[in-house]
């Protein structure tokens, strides 16, 4: 572990959006961190808890433009918090200037260039370092993380889904082909930026599928869970958007392709997920309230007429996004994996 008198200084790229706002709220209880640089594209240099109120007397920062060589110079460690495309013209920069980066955008997570580009509709602008960047989930690559440069946070559609469906795919229990994902999630999935979808007249009181076929996630789910299983995965996944502010469920349907009964695959869930401190396997079915404001994700499974069905729920701004971007951080330096994020 790092000396305890040293704090790592980190910068938070992208400080205006949501994901910005819970890992400073993270951070902020972190005891070997200290927030040195927050940046956004306003020339004004807004305080922080002007961007987010809900900081005042936390934070006294003024946020800055994106300057890699200054931020260079105040930090060790960025968090990119910025939509896909951005990321990916931001963090070369700052690896030439040694400053490592959890990126929590999608740039650095596929493997293959040209299904970034089929699904992405961008050509990739940082092409050779796919393939060499370890995908964030700590329960899966954890080995792989300390000393990393660079990790690529996963979506959070796709934690819910890698985690509740690898024990059982990893084991032998589910078919790998036609796995269908059911996921519903809360409105700020999608970002601060206003998108007509979002608008409290459009969301309120409805629920809707929406990138039916074509969402981003299904390349990145197929592509984790067959590197785990070492089996072809092909999924079928349909994202919903339902009127919650946060939180995130998946649920989930394959055909069983073992006699193991119910309760031996809660079994094969615990053990694959023992000593792994964010995951909880439990007996009844998850709900999104018990794991809000938490860096948990809480799993069961049914089986019903040869079809295995997983549920798994996870707030979608911390275990699917910042909290899983400081346990990331926390294996990248050295420090306790759940240091900032027990509640
Ligand atoms: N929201 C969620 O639940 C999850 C989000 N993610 C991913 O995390 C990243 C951040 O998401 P989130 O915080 O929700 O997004 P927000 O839209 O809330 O915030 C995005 C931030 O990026 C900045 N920004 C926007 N466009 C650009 C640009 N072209 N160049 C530079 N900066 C830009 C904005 O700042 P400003 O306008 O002030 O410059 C803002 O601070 C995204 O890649 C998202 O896909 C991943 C998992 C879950
Ligand atoms: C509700 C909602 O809109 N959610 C987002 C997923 C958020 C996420 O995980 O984003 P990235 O994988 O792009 O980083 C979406 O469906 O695009």
């Amino acid at each position: 572990m790092p000396s305890s008198t040293k704090k790592t200084r980190v910068a938070i790229i992208g400080a205006t959006g949501y994901t910005a706002l819970e890992l400073i709220r993270i951070l902020l209880r972190h005891p070997h961190v200290e927030i040195t640089v927050a940046t956004t594209r306003q020339e004004d240099a807004p305080q922080l808890s002007e961007i987010h109120p809900s900081l005042r007397n936390r934070i006294d920062l003024a946020c800055t433009l994106l300057n890699p060589q200054e931020i260079a110079q105040a930090a060790d460690v960025a968090f990119t918090c910025l939509p896909h495309t951005a990321s990916m013209e931001a963090i070369p920069k700052l690896l030439a200037e040694n400053v490592k980066v959890i990126d929590l955008s999608a740039d650095y997570r596929l493997v293959d260039p040209e299904v970034y580009e089929q699904w992405y509709g961008h050509v990739h602008t940082d092409p050779t370092r796919l393939g060499t960047i370890v995908y964030g989930l700590p329960e899966l690559y954890a080995d792989q993380i300390p000393g990393q440069d660079l990790v690529a946070n996963p979506g959070c559609y796709t934690s819910t889904s890698i985690l509740g469906l690898a024990p059982l795919l990893c084991g032998g229990h589910i078919d790998p082909v036609g796995i269908c994902i059911d996921g519903k999630s809360g409105v700020s999935g999608a970002g601060r930026s206003p998108k007509m979808i979002t608008l409290f007249p459009e969301c309120n009181e409805s629920v809707m599928a929406y990138s039916v076929g074509n969402h981003r996630h299904t390349p990145e789910i197929d592509q984790v869970l067959s590197d785990v299983s070492g089996k072809e995965v092909e999924v079928v996944f349909t994202p919903h958007l339902i009127p919650m502010d946060r939180g995130l469920q998946c649920s989930m349907y394959a055909r069983a392709s073992s006699d193991a009964s119910e309760k031996e695959m809660l079994e094969v869930m615990r053990k694959f997920y023992e000593n792994k401190p964010f995951i909880r396997v439990i007996e009844a079915l998850p709900r999104t309230k018990d794991v809000a404001h938490t860096n948990f994700c809480d799993m069961t499974v049914r089986v019903s007429r040869g079809t295995v069905q997983v549920f798994s729920v996870l707030d979608n701004l911390i275990k699917g996004a910042s909290g899983v971007a400081v346990q990331n951080f926390n294996l990248m330096c050295g420090y306790d994996e759940t240091t900032g994020l027990l509640p």
